[in-house]
């Protein structure tokens, strides 16, 4: 009688995965593909000059629109060059925050977020954590200001129950240039903001005014962020933790030093190192849900590695407090059936704001 035993020592491949913050928590996951594995996506961000934008002959806004709508679909990054904001309006309120963050923390803490009635203010180092991998948090402080009606190039009349969806901003009341600088940036972003929905409508097939009426008291806001540097070897700390914005769009303005990476298909992070002149746009999950997920809603984050102190200012925008948004019709189809139901602006917020409120307070901050 005899026997034979068959030994497998066949290797278990055992997947590797990039984690991030999602819909208001930690803990999405993309899985690292190589190899044979792998599938097409980008290695770099393009760059888009987009003096067409201003255009008064439709047919170069359109062709801007569909170079746009190509970056938004494959990369959902991309700088935008010869936008027309005035590098001397950027310098002045980059100077304006770095003037504000020298201030002793305890001053800026009258600020502090949670005075507020909605997240509005000042943040401090460590005060956020979106990788609940890092045990410390986030290493930046950040300002945050909304929207103020008053300040929009084209003043919107509100009803009460309009005014009432508003967020209110927390000013330092000791830097009232800063406030100045906040605001004459902010009217030249709405500007250049409602410019690109426009763009982004041509893009997506729709009438280029197609937003117009949902745009007209947007849900914008700043955020002024200092990085001060890090370990590079620290796992208990990093500048902000992967994430995806939850807005419509953003245009990040970012000084010299750099730290922006981006996460692309195959979970490997892509710089998105400074351009001179340029603002970084990003695609929110708000608008990858208006449009059934054609434009993407990409995974970033930033780690200081430099050595030297780093300051950004991401523009957040989205569509007016209560604006009813559908996905487009112009991205359905019986083969692509809609994937979301229609939503208001606010209701979107306050359940994302709710999660991650929920998410704070189990940390013990602010209370
Ligand atoms: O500072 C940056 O470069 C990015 C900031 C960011 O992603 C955010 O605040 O959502
Ligand atoms: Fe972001």
């Amino acid at each position: 009688m005899s026997s034979t035993t068959i030994t497998q020592t066949e290797k278990v491949h055992e997947p590797e995965y990039v984690y991030y913050f999602y819909d208001g928590a930690w803990g999405a996951k993309r899985e690292v593909l190589t190899g044979a594995q792998a599938k097409e996506t980008f290695s770099q961000i393009p760059i888009i000059d987009i003096s067409r934008i201003y255009s008064d002959k439709l047919e170069e806004r359109v062709s801007l629109a569909q170079e746009i709508a190509t970056a938004c679909e494959k990369v959902g990054f991309f700088y935008i060059k010869e936008h027309g904001i005035p590098q001397e309006l950027i310098d002045a309120t980059m100077d304006s925050t770095k003037k504000y963050f020298a201030q002793p923390t305890e001053v800026k803490m009258k600020e502090h977020i949670y005075l507020s009635r909605n997240l509005r203010g000042y943040e401090p180092v460590h005060g956020a954590q979106l990788d609940t991998a890092t045990p410390l948090g986030d290493r930046k402080e950040s300002f945050l200001y909304n929207y103020e009606p008053e300040n929009d190039p084209q003043v919107p009349t509100l009803t009460e129950a309009q005014r009432s969806l508003l967020s209110h901003n927390l000013w330092p009341e000791n830097q009232p240039e800063f406030k100045k600088e906040c605001f004459a940036y902010d009217k030249a972003m709405i500007v250049l903001a409602r410019k690109m929905m426009q763009s982004f409508a041509l893009g997506l097939g729709a009438d280029e005014h197609y937003f117009d009426d949902m745009i007209t008291a947007p849900n914008t806001s700043v955020k002024k962020i200092h990085y001060p540097p890090q370990d590079p070897s620290s796992t208990s700390e990093t500048g902000i933790g992967a994430h995806t914005d939850f807005v419509c769009f953003t245009m990040l303005y970012q000084d010299s030093v750099g730290g922006l990476d981006v996460l692309n298909a195959n979970g490997k992070w892509i710089p998105a190192p400074p351009v001179p002149g340029t603002f970084v746009v990003n695609i929110g999950d708000f608008l990858m849900r208006t449009s059934n997920d054609k434009f993407l809603s990409t995974v970033h984050r930033v780690k200081n590695i430099s050595g030297q102190e780093r300051y950004s200012m991401p523009f957040f925008f989205s569509f007016n407090m209560d604006a009813y948004v559908e996905v487009l019709p112009t991205c359905c189809s019986e083969t692509n059936p809609r994937k979301y139901e229609p939503i208001t602006v606010a209701e979107y917020y306050r359940l994302r704001h709710e999660k991650q409120r929920k998410k704070f307070m189990e940390r013990g901050i602010g209370q």
